[in-house]
């Protein structure tokens, strides 16, 4: 084990459910702080950081689907939904003093920075916190697609899932108690296995591009920092 983080720099993929807390639905604020804290305790330790942030705590497209919505209409709602989630993480970290910046993937310019690469290299590298809003833009995908995207073009060292669950199992394990945690497998397994944790695409896009994916639970306090020093419940997907 080691007292140093393992990584320079890193983008959490924060997942938009957990937000709710112990809500049915919507952004618990008590929740966003908790997480604001746990990512002000990262900056501390020397860590860039930057986020993506889903929102199956308001609106998924394909729930939306299921209701009767077209999907490329659903998914905007869905991408509009990732927005207030990462304003709401804004205001937490400004709240405790740490300086962010959301950037979102289409234009909302009265409400926020449009993407732009080089300005958000730019943001991280004066320390600024980078939340990247409204997923990849583009309809038909999600936000952990999203997540291993800008973490290439951040060229981040790691991709952090914080979740739901405290790692990968064999199964899912909401809805199989028999199912089975893995401390470490390969890109390849994941998507031979067809684990559910995250997107095939997002898998694909983090193996081509060398970024390990850190699975951890984001219900777990400090378990964040713990998991970037190798210490912790978590589960690493990586090159074999
Ligand atoms: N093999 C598996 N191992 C671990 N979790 C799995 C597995 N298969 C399915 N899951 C489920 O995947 C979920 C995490 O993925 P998902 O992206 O749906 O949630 P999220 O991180 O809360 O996302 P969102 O940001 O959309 O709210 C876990 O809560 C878990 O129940
Ligand atoms: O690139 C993207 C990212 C997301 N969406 C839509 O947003 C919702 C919420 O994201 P989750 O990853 O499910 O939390 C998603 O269901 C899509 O509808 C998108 O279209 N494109």
């Amino acid at each position: 084990m080691s007292e140093e983080p393992q990584f320079k720099r890193v983008l959490l993929k924060l997942s938009g459910e957990a937000l709710m807390g112990s809500q049915d639905y919507g952004i618990d604020p008590e929740m966003v702080n908790r997480v604001a804290a746990e990512i002000k305790a990262v900056r501390e330790l020397g860590v860039e950081v930057c986020l993506v942030v889903g929102a199956g705590n308001i609106f998924r497209g394909m729930s939306g689907v299921a209701s009767g919505f077209d999907r490329t209409s659903a998914d905007h709602m869905g991408m509009l939904a990732t927005v207030m989630n990462s304003l709401a993480i804004q205001n937490a970290l400004e709240n405790m003093d740490v300086d962010t910046r959301v950037l979102s993937a289409f234009p909302i310019s009265s409400v926020c920075e449009p993407y732009i690469r080089r300005r958000a290299i730019r943001h991280m590298e004066k320390g600024r916190v980078v939340v990247f809003a409204a997923g990849t833009g583009n309809p038909f995908f999600t936000t952990d697609t999203a997540a291993a995207l800008r973490a290439a073009e951040m060229n981040c060292d790691a991709l952090l899932k914080g979740t739901q669950v405290n790692g990968v199992y064999t199964a899912d394990p909401k809805l199989d108690p028999t199912a089975e945690k893995y401390d470490s497998l390969s890109y390849q397994e994941v998507l031979r296995r067809d684990l559910k944790v995250m997107d095939t695409s997002a898998i694909a896009l983090a193996r081509e591009n060398d970024i390990p994916i850190l699975v951890f639970s984001i219900h777990e306090p400090g378990e964040f920092a713990r998991v970037l020093k190798g210490e912790g419940q978590f589960t690493i997907i990586r090159q074999e």
